[in-house]
């Protein structure tokens, strides 16, 4: 089974969450939060902050990660199922932009709402609302 592994990356700006979403430069086009493969002998979290730095330009350092709460996709690429792991995490300092590999054409910064229009796929917009909630759960205590 592919598996891949990344974080839902979001930042607090002027009173608002927001998802950062990359845009693939290949295949369809979609819209994705970084993330990657899984390279033989690696384990997932390494896998996700690795890709989240090719990817996106971000370190450890720069995240305040929930380490406890990954959530899992599962689904078919070309008639083979794919497995991706997303842990939640929050950018430290929310005016670091980040910086784009070749994989990616573009970036956005989403509400909730315009984050899982622009992902598309029922479950990662059913894992946008869990984390979401998550976000506001841990904000309350
Ligand atoms: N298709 C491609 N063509 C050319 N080069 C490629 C390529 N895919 C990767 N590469 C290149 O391969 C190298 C290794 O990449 P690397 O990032 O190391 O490995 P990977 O496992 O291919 O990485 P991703 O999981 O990020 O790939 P992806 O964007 O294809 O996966 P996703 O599941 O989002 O998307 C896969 C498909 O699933 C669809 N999809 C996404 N989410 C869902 C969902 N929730 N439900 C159903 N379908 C979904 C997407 O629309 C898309 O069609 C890189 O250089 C990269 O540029």
């Amino acid at each position: 089974m592919k598996k891949a592994a990344g974080f839902v990356l979001f930042r607090r700006l002027c009173g608002q969450i927001e998802y950062l979403l990359l845009k693939a430069s290949y295949g369809d086009f979609h819209w994705s939060s970084p993330k990657g493969h899984v390279d033989p002998g690696e384990d997932d979290f390494t896998t996700a902050l690795r890709e989240t730095k090719e990817e996106a330009g971000y370190e450890e350092k720069d995240l305040i990660i929930h380490r406890d709460t990954p959530l899992t996709l599962n689904y078919q690429v070309k008639g083979k199922p794919k497995i991706v792991i997303y842990w939640l995490a929050e950018l430290r300092d929310p005016n670091q932009e980040p910086i784009l590999s070749e994989e990616h054409t573009a970036l956005k910064w989403l509400t909730k709402e315009a984050a899982k229009e622009c992902v598309g796929f029922k479950d990662n917009q059913d894992m946008i609302d869990k984390f979401h909630e998550m976000i506001l759960a841990k904000d309350k205590k």
